[in-house]
């Protein structure tokens, strides 16, 4: 016990009975005990108040405010040092379910330091390095790549600061010539849509707040600017988003070749596996890809974000072979209510749960942020709205694992044969006619069959059942995937 202690501990004595003897740097001990039996946490006939704050914070162990709580437990062990034993159990039985509940998904307390103090910050720090100074003169725009009902998005280049006499469009069908060496993503929100520029506003809030919460998940957001004049794509006072470019092919553009998923390995996993069973093959890759799927669906719903559209065009696939989610204009923050209107469902409707919406429709407006904050954990709980993430992610399992299904109208077909079926996807296996390939999800024991099954549910008691993101981490489809040995692997013949 005592080595636990940094050099400057006090030395226990009866008045620190309560919390001083709780160990100043067991936080990080915990992290790394948990395998070992744990006298402390594993009495639970005498639970003291020191065990049972030792096992609230074992589960909190991987809480990014664990800084804040060590500070925090400092400060109360100085002031429960003067009150009674009672005294203290009853500050211990505020404190301890109080510092749950903020901490509880969505986090409200984590959403309050990022309001107050992140993003302040970031927008200072941003400020400062001219990030928030982008201007229209800064970028060519090149070959138009896709348009939503509320913008257009382009590729396009940053302008060299030496550079003399560049057109603002990019030369030969809007191609960017070789002297722009910095490739980005411009996305021109239309001018004079109804509903455009809230949408557009709403996707800027959404970048720079994912930016903050899960960067690696997301393609990079450099900011937005207003055009100054009316000049080829631009027009004066439209607002224009801009990232950085991340690839050029996102999965929906793999999922459209013969070749799928062959044409990811050598991205995936940096070289061309060797497993002969073709079978086996595909399924690695799309385990991987899954993976980073889910992963990056967790850290979003960690922080309240629902994304709302997510399918194989949203799925941005890099060169190293990250996939990054894109298009937050539909997303919803439901720890504060951003984007959230009662009966508004915005999604693709051949990736969305039958439920339709994020919420049940009865649903009322949010109220103001400050008093939505403080309600979200018991929303949250009660509607796992992250569910309905997990369902477009079942469907995109789904496709690239059934070849027969990658196709738009085979996927409406298979969406009609769903709702007659009542979403039950072993009772489409039965009654359907369409006679899927479904080895890729059969090997293993069926585990990608069975996470499949999990995924595209209806919603069920208390609209849980359906996996969640973190629970969909747990299934034996990843824990025993192999295409996380497979990637270690290749790296390792690679840097032979
Ligand atoms: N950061 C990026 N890096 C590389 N490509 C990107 C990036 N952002 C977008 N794209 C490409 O542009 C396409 C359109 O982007 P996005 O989905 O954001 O536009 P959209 O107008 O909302 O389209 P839709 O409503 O049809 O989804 C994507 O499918 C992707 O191929």
């Amino acid at each position: 016990m005592a080595s636990l202690l940094p050099p400057t501990s006090p030395p226990l004595t009866k008045h620190h009975s309560f919390l001083s003897s709780f160990p100043y740097n067991s936080i990080s001990h915990l992290r790394l005990s948990t395998r070992r039996p744990n006298k402390r946490l594993t009495s639970k006939c005498n639970a003291s108040p020191n065990d049972l704050l030792l096992n609230a914070l074992s589960s909190l162990q991987s809480s990014p405010l664990l800084p804040f709580l060590k500070e925090s437990i400092t400060q109360f062990e100085g002031v429960a040092s003067g009150l009674t034993a009672n005294e203290r159990l009853e500050a211990f039985l505020f404190v301890v379910p109080t510092w749950v509940y903020l901490t509880a998904r969505p986090g409200v307390l984590i959403g309050a330091i990022d309001a107050y103090i992140f993003a302040p910050l970031q927008l200072g720090l941003d400020s400062l390095l001219g990030r928030r100074n982008l201007k229209m003169s800064d970028f060519v725009v090149g070959q138009k790549l896709g348009e939503g009902s509320f913008g257009i998005v382009y590729a396009g280049a940053i302008v060299p600061k030496n550079a003399v006499n560049v057109e603002q469009r990019g030369k030969g069908k809007g191609r960017i010539d070789e002297r722009f060496k910095e490739r980005v993503i411009l996305k021109k929100v239309k001018v004079g849509t109804k509903g455009a520029e809230e949408c557009g506003d709403f996707e800027e809030w959404f970048n720079y707040r994912v930016s903050r919460a899960a960067p690696e998940s997301c393609a990079e957001f450099l900011g937005s600017f207003t055009a100054d004049k009316t000049s080829s794509e631009f027009i004066k006072g439209g607002k224009w988003l801009v990232w950085k470019f991340e690839g050029d092919t996102n999965l929906a553009d793999y999922m459209r070749e013969r070749s799928f998923p062959f044409n990811l390995e050598s991205t995936m996993f940096g070289r061309v596996l060797q497993e002969v069973d073709s079978t086996k093959k595909s399924a690695l890759i799309i385990t991987q890809i899954m993976r980073q799927i889910i992963t990056s669906l967790k850290k979003i719903h960690d922080t309240g974000i629902v994304h709302r559209d997510i399918k194989p065009a949203n799925l941005v696939v890099t060169a190293k072979g990250k996939i990054k989610l894109i298009d937050f204009g539909a997303a919803t923050d439901l720890r504060i209510g951003k984007n959230y209107v009662p009966n508004r469902g915005l999604l693709d409707p051949d990736y969305c749960p039958p439920e339709l919406y994020v919420m049940p429709e009865e649903t009322p407006s949010p109220p103001p942020e400050p008093i939505a904050a403080i309600l979200s954990p018991i929303i949250w709980q009660l509607n796992s709205p992250d569910l309905f993430d997990m369902y477009s992610a079942g469907i995109v399992l789904m496709q690239m694992a059934v070849p027969t299904l990658r196709s738009a109208a085979a996927l409406k077909n298979f969406n009609s044969e769903l709702k007659v079926v009542g979403y039950d996807l072993n009772e489409w296996r039965e009654r359907t006619r369409s006679g899927p390939d479904l080895r890729i999800l059969d090997i293993n024991n069926g585990r990608g069959w069975d996470l499949a099954t999990k995924l595209i549910s209806q919603r069920g008691f208390l609209r849980r059942g359906r996996l969640s993101a973190s629970a969909a981490l747990r299934h034996p489809y990843f824990l025993l995937g192999g295409d996380q040995a497979a990637a270690v692997l290749s790296k390792l013949t690679l840097s032979k």
